[in-house]
């Protein structure tokens, strides 16, 4: 099956809370809530693809070093495999802004659950719990 890689972000403000963005409708997965971020381009790092998904998404500036790997999900989807590294992030310039139609919501880590997710993500929820 195909591999894809996706790399993606737990942005953490100074409540705790963590930036989740809805899938606006016409994509697959629609109306699902889930960490910012995307495919990884060829030639570029988890990292590098984060930081420029990141601007184009959010319209925010974060840079390498304050990218800390959390954990990863890994999941098979029906036509690929979806291998997803997660960062937590707590430092970043800009205001969050929703550049490509999506909704953003700020959540504690206890209310997560309450925001159906793709089904690759329910294992990170805990671990979000255990951080926060
Ligand atoms: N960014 C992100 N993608 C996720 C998460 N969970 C998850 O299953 N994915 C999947 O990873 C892929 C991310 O691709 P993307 O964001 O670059 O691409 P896209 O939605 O524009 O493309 P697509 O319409 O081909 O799925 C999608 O298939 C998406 O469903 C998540 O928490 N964050």
């Amino acid at each position: 099956m195909k591999m894809v890689l996706v790399s993606a972000v737990a942005l953490i403000d100074v409540d705790g809370r963590v930036l989740l963005a809805q899938r606006p409708a016409g994509k697959s997965l629609a109306g699902l809530w889930e960490f910012p971020g995307g495919k990884v381009e060829p030639g570029e790092t988890p990292e590098h693809a984060l930081i420029r998904e990141l601007q184009e998404e959010l319209g925010i500036n974060t840079w390498s070093s304050c990218l800390a790997p959390l954990s990863f999900a890994s999941h098979s989807y029906d036509d690929f495999h979806l291998l997803m590294p997660l960062f937590a992030c707590r430092k970043w310039e800009g205001i969050p802004a929703p550049r490509e139609g999506q909704t953003l919501k700020w959540v504690h880590a206890r209310d997560l659950s309450s925001y159906p997710m793709p089904p690759a993500d329910i294992p990170l929820i805990p671990i979000l719990r255990e951080l926060l």
